[in-house]
């Protein structure tokens, strides 16, 4: 479920991710992070908790393809296998592992610079499924009106429901 205000996919939003996500064969969501200066954290290399972050939002985007439901981040963890320099492209390949009720566990692998990298950093999630109101509740309504809007814009685009 793309959101255009989102930080980790929103196409506008400075300072972003600009992750772009798409379900790939074998009923997997495939992402990239391209790493620039904005995401430094040791000189040269990319800070941690944006990597989790762009995980959170590989893995996020995993749910809303593949299940089309509402969701939320319950747990997340990550293992940060090799540094990630700047100006490489992580690439996340994420599943989804299992449905028990409304909890949903996935997990992704992003590899450097290739398909095939090397594995530099692994991460599992756990997303709890949510109403609407959930976002209703706690956000802003003018925030939820625009995501609503962003879900119709979709829904017209998409030719099937994978
Ligand atoms: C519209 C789509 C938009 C998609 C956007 C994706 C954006 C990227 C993802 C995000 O960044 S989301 C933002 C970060 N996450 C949050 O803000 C979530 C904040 N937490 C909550 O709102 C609540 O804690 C939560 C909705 C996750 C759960 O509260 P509930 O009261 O609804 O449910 P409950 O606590 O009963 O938990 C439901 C089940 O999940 C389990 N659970 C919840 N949190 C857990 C946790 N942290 N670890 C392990 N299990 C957990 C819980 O034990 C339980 O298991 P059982 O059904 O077996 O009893």
């Amino acid at each position: 479920m793309h959101y255009n205000e989102c930080f980790g996919c929103g196409d506008d939003v400075e300072g972003g991710l600009h992750i772009q996500s798409a379900v790939a064969e074998g009923m997997v969501v495939v992402s990239q992070f391209e790493v620039t200066d904005a995401h430094q954290g040791a000189p040269g290399l990319a800070h941690g908790g944006l990597l989790a972050c762009a995980f959170d939002e590989a893995l996020g985007s995993t749910v809303g393809n593949l299940l089309r439901r509402p969701a939320v981040t319950g747990r997340l963890e990550t293992d940060f296998r090799r540094p990630v320099p700047v100006g490489s492209t992580l690439h996340i390949v994420a599943r989804l592992d299992g449905v028990a009720g409304r909890k949903i566990y996935v997990s992704a692998d992003g590899r450097l610079d290739a398909e095939d990298g090397p594995i530099a950093v692994q991460a599992r999630a756990l997303f709890v499924t949510v109403g609407f109101e959930h976002f209703t509740s706690h956000g802003h309504t003018d925030a939820m009106q625009k995501f609503r809007q962003a879900r119709t814009r979709e829904r017209e685009d998409w030719d099937i429901n994978p």
